[in-house]
């Protein structure tokens, strides 16, 4: 595991933590938008108009935060205009590479690297940054436009509208604002909450990820009960950004980052919710169990030292999810 330093590749350890063995993630670099003329978004540079062909995601299909892009491609009907490739789940001294599986991973298919932080390298020769999923490349200016994914989605969803004909609109403007309260408590307590709880290497820092974790998840098993969504009758990204946690959190989180007061599947509302975004059209294509269950245990060996991959519980996510009947 390591990081670009200077441009350079260098091994450290694998975790970033801050004072009193707390977890700390490192905000992410390069925050460029696609719009569908050109125009600059909130943040970065101007000059990448959404266009068909242009652009490519690098992603892991073990990965919470790439796994949210990969979803809004499939979404949004881009896969014909956005290509993917796939990294090997196994991140260790190198991080992510492009060794293929003879599955999923097949390699770089745009330059034939056998690392990723080589695409960081080509975007940025001198770049200090950690090397992370998912890196949305621009195939004409050659460079990264964004690794942040919280943004991606977003640039996903409308930026290429008039590209596809494709309008739906996870990001609607009048519920914005509620939107981003549940996905900062979200964010917070569950989607970065797990790695906070896995991570720890104090009791204390454990305990104070894991009691607002399972806050949320109470609050959340409490709330799907009367709404069918987050934000009511309309599925929005606040529902994506929950469903990449919730559908690793019995096969990894439970057990890996010992979340283990309850399992998703004990909660049924919040587990018949997983399984109806699971069985939405196109998104049981974007989960692969098996990439998932083997990055975390075989690459993370702070946590689990002698790499053993669990049996692990297999619910039936195709079980009918019986919501808004
Ligand atoms: N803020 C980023 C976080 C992405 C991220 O942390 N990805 C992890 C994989 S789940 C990664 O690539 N980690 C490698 C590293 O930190 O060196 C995003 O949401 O896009």
């Amino acid at each position: 595991m390591g990081q670009l330093i200077n441009g350079d590749w260098k091994t450290e350890k694998l975790v970033n933590l801050g004072k009193d063995g707390k977890f700390v993630r490192k905000d992410s670099g390069f925050r460029n938008w696609i719009t569908p003329d050109g125009s600059a978004g909130p943040s970065g540079d101007s000059g990448f108009a959404a266009e068909s062909g242009r652009y490519h995601l690098y992603v892991s299909l073990a990965c919470p935060w790439a796994h949210r892009t990969l979803i809004f491609r499939a979404l949004k009907g881009l896969e014909d205009h956005i290509t993917v490739d796939v990294v090997h789940p196994d991140m260790l001294e190198n991080g992510w590479t492009f060794q293929t599986d003879g599955g999923p991973a097949q390699g770089d298919s745009l330059f034939n690297s056998k690392f990723l932080y080589q695409i960081y390298q080509k975007a940025d020769p001198d770049a200090t940054t950690r090397v992370t999923v998912p890196v949305l490349w621009d195939k004409q200016k050659n460079c990264i436009v964004s690794n942040e994914s919280a943004e991606i989605i977003r640039m996903l969803n409308s930026a290429f509208d008039g590209i596809t004909g494709n309008t739906q609109d996870f990001w609607p403007t009048d519920l914005r604002e509620g939107i981003e309260e549940v996905n900062a408590r979200i964010y917070t307590t569950l989607n970065n909450g797990v790695y906070k709880a896995g991570f720890a290497s104090s009791q204390s820092a454990y305990d104070s990820a894991i009691t607002p974790l399972f806050e949320t998840i109470d609050w959340l098993e409490d709330h799907l009960s009367t709404h069918r969504y987050l934000m009511g009758d309309r599925l929005t990204e606040a529902d994506w950004r929950l469903f990449t946690t919730l559908v690793r959190f019995d096969a990894v989180y439970h057990t890996h980052f010992k979340c283990n007061r309850n399992r998703i599947t004990d909660m049924p509302n919040l587990w018949a919710y997983a399984r109806e975004l699971f069985q939405w059209p196109s998104v049981e294509q974007t989960v692969h169990f098996g990439h998932i269950v083997r990055h975390y245990h075989y690459s993370q060996d702070n946590v689990n030292p002698h790499r053993i991959i669990p049996i692990n519980p297999s619910p039936d996510w195709h079980k009918a999810h019986k919501r808004g009947t």
